[in-house]
């Protein structure tokens, strides 16, 4: 198994445990994380990506327990093996749309994917040297695609990724994510609302509130 988790929860200050759904994956498999507002998913994902620590349950990525690492080897790990799309792009804005890219082969200390053949597979090659101030919000979240898959990462988690896209951007950027995430052989993760989406990805977990 690419990817599972075994027993996941976890408690924020002050708060109630959540417990949260076993996950298995297998390359090139979608997953739809669905749930109410304030019933965990964000908290999922930050557990997924490590950058929340379970209080209990197992988290296996790629032969690794992602619950073992710490400090740069957790950095490392998720830079190299883990690609993350957020609700909006989050780009560096002085940059372009080049270097936005380069800055994710620089922090995962690794030369990844060819950034002007990726960019061209997500419609993008011809914004390569483009300031990203200059993107429409579809562009930009394209760009923040080609920014998780630079690396080639085993696991794709993305949040809300559609929620502020059009019929025709959302179709194209969920598209997107399943080809490349066939391509690279990564698992992907989506926590949505968007019934758009859900008629594109069958498989589901529901996070819930005890
Ligand atoms: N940093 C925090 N400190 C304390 N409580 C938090 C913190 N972050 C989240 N929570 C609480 O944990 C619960 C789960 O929050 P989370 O953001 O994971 O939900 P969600 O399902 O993603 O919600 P939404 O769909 O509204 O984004 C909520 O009750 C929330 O108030």
């Amino acid at each position: 198994m690419l990817f599972y988790t075994k027993d996941l929860s976890y408690s924020h200050p002050g708060q109630p445990l959540l417990k949260f759904p076993d996950i298995q994956l297998q390359p090139a498999e979608s997953l739809l994380v669905l749930g109410q507002s304030g019933s965990g998913k964000t908290t999922l994902l930050n557990l997924l990506s490590g950058l929340l620590s379970p209080a209990s349950g197992l988290i296996h990525l790629n032969g690794m327990e992602l619950t073992g690492l710490k400090g740069d080897q957790l950095d490392l790990f998720r830079g190299k093996n883990i690609g993350i799309v957020f609700q909006k792009p989050h780009l560096l804005a002085p940059l372009t749309v080049k270097e936005n890219l380069e800055m994710a082969h620089f922090l995962a200390k690794t030369s990844g994917q060819a950034i002007p053949a990726l960019l061209d597979e997500l419609g993008m090659g011809a914004k390569l040297n483009a300031s990203v101030q200059t993107l429409s919000e579809g562009e930009a979240q394209r760009v923040s695609i080609a920014r998780a898959l630079v690396n080639s990462p085993k696991l794709i988690l993305a949040d809300e990724p559609t929620s502020s896209l059009d019929d025709e951007n959302t179709e194209r950027v969920i598209n997107l994510l399943k080809q490349q995430a066939k391509k690279i052989g990564a698992a992907l993760v989506i926590v949505t609302h968007d019934q758009r989406v859900k008629n594109h990805i069958s498989h589901f977990i529901e996070v819930k509130t005890s």
